[in-house]
């Protein structure tokens, strides 16, 4: 089952009360007061981990609460704060607060990890209410209730290469050819329906993540059709491979073709209209010869032009070599992670670290982590769940593939 969003609610453990208590010993006639602390409620984490490829997990539990504090108890002792609860997601999670509309944290690697929602203070015993003019409060706090909210996630599969091109352009059938994924293929648009991921494997050394996403028309960018949903999940690849039919059935030009595409992206989004390209003409067994030619020649040569046919396998393996170096060369100009910072990354999420966060005090109290607007998609319609979509786990050699067990 492929889920890429999901709606959760999350609340951290309530604190756990104070107590009224007063010292009782023998020989000691007013004993004072020694009621305890409650303890402070757990809060509510959300890791990146190893081995989840998509969100279906959290479609089917959707309330995830953390434990209260202990009730502190006689001769001040404090009652137990709860440990944190954490929930697993994987690596390209978003985490947004739905009702504010924010992104909380994007993350991005394993290990990357935020607190959604903080537990509540334990109360005070009336041990600490005691004064020179009231030596046997009977007074004690109960627990702060922990912060809760609405969180909406989603997960932004990350690939390497993402391919574009109309409905029918032939983008599920290349994926399925040269990865082991399969993808649903057939001769009308928008078959293909949710993003469809696959590892493409040249040799011992050489491989990528390709994503197949569903057709895009005129005024995708805009919502038309199914693409608008799906450019995010092309947003985080490196190189677009843009596929053109040579030959449409329906008659349209292929060079025109190309440029409705090109510009429904730079419309969705100029940061992804200056992502590096390289531009496919598809079924060449099915068109006539010269037309890969006369392509070319159209686009001009500032344009990188390959010809396939995922049929009889000709020119797939030039294209191939070329996604592979043009994704080293991409891979060398950013600024990515070196094998050492990925190391010294924390792999598991360590309670210690959140020593520190003071629990939560109430309302009164700024809600956590707000860290960017939520620019992308605010107008998208919330959708509670996506329907399941039998070819959209990410489809690997079977040593990579992942177990979303932890
Ligand atoms: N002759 C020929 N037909 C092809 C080739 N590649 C794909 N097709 C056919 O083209 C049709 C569309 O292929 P798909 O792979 O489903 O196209 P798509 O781009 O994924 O389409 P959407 O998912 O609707 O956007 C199918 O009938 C395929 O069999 C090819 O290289 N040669
Ligand atoms: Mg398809």
């Amino acid at each position: 089952m492929f889920s890429d969003r999901a709606i959760l609610y999350v609340k951290g453990g309530d604190g756990g009360q104070g107590v009224v208590s007063f010292r009782k010993e023998k020989y000691v006639p007013r004993g004072g007061p020694d009621g305890g602390d409650g303890g402070h409620g757990g809060h509510v984490i959300i890791e990146a981990v190893e081995g989840l490829t998509n969100l279906a997990h959290l479609t089917h539990q959707r309330h995830w609460k953390a434990q209260r504090g202990g009730h502190g108890s006689g001769k001040t002792k404090h009652g137990a704060s709860a440990p944190p609860l954490i929930i697993p997601v994987p690596p390209g999670t978003i985490v947004k607060d739905r009702d504010r509309n924010l992104v909380l944290r994007d993350l991005k690697r394993v290990g990357d990890w935020v607190v959604v929602a903080r537990g509540g203070r334990g109360g005070r015993g009336n041990h600490y209410f005691k004064s020179a003019t009231n030596r046997a409060p009977r007074i004690r706090e109960l627990g702060k209730p922990g912060e809760e909210r609405w969180l909406i996630l989603e997960l932004q599969v990350i690939a390497d290469v993402g391919l574009l091109g109309l409905p029918n352009a032939g983008k599920s059938t290349l994926l399925s050819r040269v990865s082991r994924a399969r993808p649903e293929i057939a001769d009308y648009p928008f078959t293909t329906k949710y993003p469809n991921l696959g590892l493409v494997r040249l040799d011992h050394e050489r491989a990528f993540v390709m994503a197949d996403i569903p057709g895009l028309i005129e005024g995708a960018h805009a919502g038309h059709g199914l693409g608008h949903e799906f450019l995010r999940h092309v947003e985080r690849t490196k190189l677009l491979v843009h596929l053109v039919e040579a030959a449409p059935l329906d008659g349209t030009d292929p060079v025109a073709n190309y440029h409705l595409i090109r510009d429904e992206v730079a419309r969705y989004s100029a940061r992804l209209a200056e992502r590096p390209e390289l531009v496919v003409l598809t079924k060449l067994d099915a068109a006539p010869s010269d037309v890969l030619e006369r392509f070319r020649a159209a686009l001009g040569p500032d344009r990188e032009v390959f010809g396939v046919s995922s049929v009889t396998g000709q020119g797939l393996p030039p294209l191939l070599n070329r996604i592979v170096e043009r994704l080293n060369e991409v891979a060398a100009d950013q600024d990515e992670p070196t094998a050492e910072t990925e190391a010294a990354l924390p792999v598991r999420f360590d309670p210690a670290r959140i020593a520190d966060l003071p629990p939560y005090d109430g309302p009164s109290q700024p809600p956590l982590n707000t860290m960017e607007p939520a620019s992308l998609d605010q107008e998208e319609p919330i959708v509670p769940e996506s329907p399941a979509s039998p070819h959209a786990d990410l489809a690997t050699e079977p040593t990579a593939a992942g177990d979303p067990a932890r």
